[in-house]
């Protein structure tokens, strides 16, 4: 195998938190050769990944999951799911894809139709969300999509027809909604379409064309038309636990393939035809639970195969046939809860089963429906009235505040050079799931009263100042429940409604992430009639172990940072920023990095502070880019802050001449680098460094690039010092 494809086997283990049996990589020896089992293969050609099998031991499903992690159930709030598949994707000859009950999750990125030669993708039992990525569509070779129990909540894609080798679909157990898509009728090749448990409304469309179709599940969903007529290949039909109506189509009773038919728990009428029951290889049949009425035909004829018939709880009359009522052959038969006069203790009386009584049917009801119909039609009149009444009053009542919605949504009268347009508030409302991330350990935002942080900070004392950075002063304060907060004074240039700042700060407050300091709260320094404010607190969890800048620098006492815990923090500040670029639509790209606003906790856990705040102060420099000044900061941890501080044109300078030749390396960067990292694991960064750095931004990369690299460059870094310390224990 060759070693950049073993690598990201490490990677990917890696990120899926080293779940037990992957402990088999841990040996050294060809992957590709090891036999596989039904929880872990490995397969290749050419020495190369084309198949990749893990199953782990996650639960299948839980009830409450929300989109957060949840402790042992799901990988971990480190987990990205986006990171995750570029990693997979590295491996671009994988024609099977096999990820089961580990744990994954978050919503499936677009970019897993990098995969182009996939052919089986399965990613059963994770915790997938949002929506099946429309790029799937341009998978040509995909010929099985699995899907089933996991979360994805959007509607079912229109797109399923434009996969012309797609043989079997299936997404069971999730939460999809909307209705069923008529080009689904347009996905020639498929031969199974399994949809169930889902929450899918409307109509079953028109399957005819399918003509390679054998298996259809559409079991407990929200279905409520006719059964269309089904292609005459059909093996298994399972349609119970919908609210389907009309009667059970004749055709059926021609589908000579069919050997699992399922209709119960709907609302189907009418006597079932008689022709299904001698189908040549159907042998389970279940009609239960609808309003089938009628009496069966006493010629009716049994199929050979058929071994178990469920035609319970309907309005049936009459005599069971003589096929249904022999008790001596082994077919299980279940007739209860209908108006039969075979078995009468299990039976309704008779009236029960008029067919006036059965909904929709007979002169009497027609007239309860007329009369239904025109008492809801007034009900309807007089509700619309009320409504555009209650309208016109709230319009009036509410016209300031209107109006200022509007001027936050009309860019024509926003200050467009800040890019914090309408737009962004607007979307505000539309935060993605990750936003909740780490959400779960973090205390929850609340509004701080000014007494309250008064007394947190000794009245803003010159013993709980902390800095003065370019938005204000900070202060250090500690709660009534004894935690520490730090409280950011901001300087407003710009006046702001109570109402407006609100937004903002309702924007801000869902920017939460691991890698972020934590916003705890705010308190609004204005009165209270919704005029304007000019002072705001924010207050932040604090964070003890003071900024990157000063521990990188020299005179740094407390510890030198190795390479490895360099490259530590660079990911950590790359996964906050990557979460602010993608997290929230649209992204926050702007977020002043540099090295002194890079907070390090008590375990040396990079968070990022000042991040988001030009929602609130609107300053926004267009030159300044995250991609670019990450790049900075990276070169800062490279060479720490004394060469830095010799500028940015020095350091440019650097990385094109001293960067790129071994001796230049020894004279230019920090000699803790030099004596902790490995050579690729150095290379591998300065190479993206230098990418970020391009003067002309288009040829910047994304910051999930940057992670990618970044990761890889960590998981090199991490094998060279483990080759190393295995090479000590020989020698010794
Ligand atoms: N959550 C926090 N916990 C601990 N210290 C903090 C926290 N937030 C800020 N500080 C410290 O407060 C001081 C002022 O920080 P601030 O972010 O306002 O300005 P800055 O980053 O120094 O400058 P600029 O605003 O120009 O970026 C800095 O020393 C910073 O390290």
């Amino acid at each position: 195998l060759q070693s950049s494809q073993t690598e990201v086997l490490q990677q990917l283990r890696k990120q899926l938190e080293y779940p037990r049996h992957l402990d088999a990589w841990n040996y050294a020896g060809d992957l590709c050769s090891a036999p596989p089992s039904p929880f872990l293969t490995v397969a290749c050609e050419a020495n190369t990944i084309t198949e990749l099998k893990i199953v782990g031991d996650k639960p299948a499903k839980v009830s409450n999951f929300d989109g957060h992690p949840v402790a042992g159930q799901t990988l971990s709030a480190f987990f990205s799911v986006d990171s995750f598949v570029t990693t997979l994707s590295r491996l671009n000859s994988l024609k099977v894809v096999i990820l089961v009950s580990l744990g994954i999750w978050g919503p499936l990125p677009d970019k897993i139709h990098r995969l182009y030669s996939l052919q089986v993708l399965d990613l059963s039992s994770n915790f997938l969300y949002g929506s099946i990525p429309p790029r799937i569509s341009a998978m040509g070779m995909l010929h099985t999509l699995t899907l089933d129990a996991n979360f994805f909540n959007d509607t079912v894609p229109d797109w399923f027809d434009s996969l012309s080798n797609l043989t079997v679909l299936s997404l069971k157990n999730n939460r999809l909604q909307g209705p069923l898509p008529r080009s689904i009728g347009g996905v020639t090749a498929l031969t199974t379409l399994a949809l169930s448990k889902n929450n899918i409304s409307g109509r079953v469309p028109d399957l005819g064309s399918l003509s390679s179709l054998e298996v259809l599940d559409l079991r407990d969903n929200q279905l409520d038309s006719e059964i269309p007529p089904m292609p005459r290949g059909m093996v298994t039909i399972l349609l119970s636990r919908n609210s389907l109506a009309g009667k059970i189509p004749h055709q059926l009773g021609e589908l000579s393939r069919l050997q699992h038919l399922d209709l119960s728990y709907n609302l189907l009428q009418g006597t079932p035809p008689a022709s299904l029951f001698s189908l040549p290889n159907l042998s389970y049949l279940s009609l239960a639970s609808n309003m089938l009425s009628g009496s069966l035909s006493s010629k009716l004829a049994c199929g050979g195969q058929l071994g178990f018939i469920d035609i319970s709880v309907n309005r049936l009359t009459g005599t069971l046939p003589p096929c249904l009522s022999d008790i001596s052959n082994e077919r299980v038969i279940k007739f209860s809860g209908n108006c039969l006069s075979d078995d009468s203790s299990r039976q309704h009386e008779s009236s029960f089963c008029r067919e006036d009584r059965i909904v929709g049917k007979g002169g009497k009801n027609r007239y309860i429906g007329l009369l239904i119909c025109a008492i809801g039609g007034a009900f309807v009149v007089m509700l619309v009235l009320l409504l555009m009444l209650l309208y016109f009053y709230r319009r009036h009542r509410h016209g300031r505040a209107k109006a200022e919605t509007r001027l936050l949504q009309n860019p024509a009268l926003e200050n467009y050079s800040t890019g914090f347009s309408s737009e962004l508030l607007a979307n505000a409302r539309y935060v993605s799931q990750p936003v909740k991330l780490g959400s779960q350990v973090m205390p929850t935002y609340r509004v701080f009263s000014l007494e309250e942080l008064r007394e947190a900070t000794d009245n803003f004392s010159r013993l709980s100042f902390i800095g003065e950075g370019s938005h204000g002063k900070v202060y250090k304060g500690r709660l009534e429940n004894g935690s520490q907060v730090a409280v950011k004074c901001l300087a407003l240039f710009k006046k702001y409604s109570i109402r407006n700042l609100n937004l903002r700060l309702d924007l801000l407050s869902k920017l939460r992430h691991p890698h972020l300091v934590c916003l705890l709260g705010h308190c609004v320094d204005g009165s209270s009639d919704d005029s304007s404010v000019h002072r705001v607190f924010l207050v932040y969890e604090y964070i003890p172990h003071g900024n990157l800048h000063s521990h990188l620098s020299e005179i740094s006492m407390e510890k030198f940072l190795t390479w490895p815990e360099r490259l530590a923090i660079l990911i950590g500040i790359a996964k906050a920023t990557h979460f602010l670029h993608t997290g929230i639509l649209p992204g926050f790209f702007n977020n002043k990095l540099k090295t002194h606003n890079v907070l390090l906790d008590e375990h040396y856990i990079a968070k990022i502070s000042d991040y988001g705040l030009s929602i609130i102060t609107e300053e926004i420099d267009k030159h300044e880019d995250d991609v670019y000044s990450f790049g900075l900061i990276i070169l800062e941890t490279l060479t720490g802050p004394a060469q830095a501080a010799r500028g940015e044109a020095f350091l440019l300078n650097e990385m094109r001449t001293s960067f790129s030749r071994q001796e230049g390396r020894k004279q230019i960067i920090d000699p803790t680098v030099l004596g902790t990292a490995a050579d690729e694991s150095l290379s591998l960064v300065i190479s993206i460094t230098d990418k970020c750095l391009s003067s002309e931004s288009s040829l910047r990369p994304s910051i999930e690039d940057v992670l990618w690299n970044l990761q890889y460059a960590a998981q090199v870094q991490a094998t060279a010092d483990r080759d190393q310390r295995s090479d000590a224990t020989s020698q010794a």
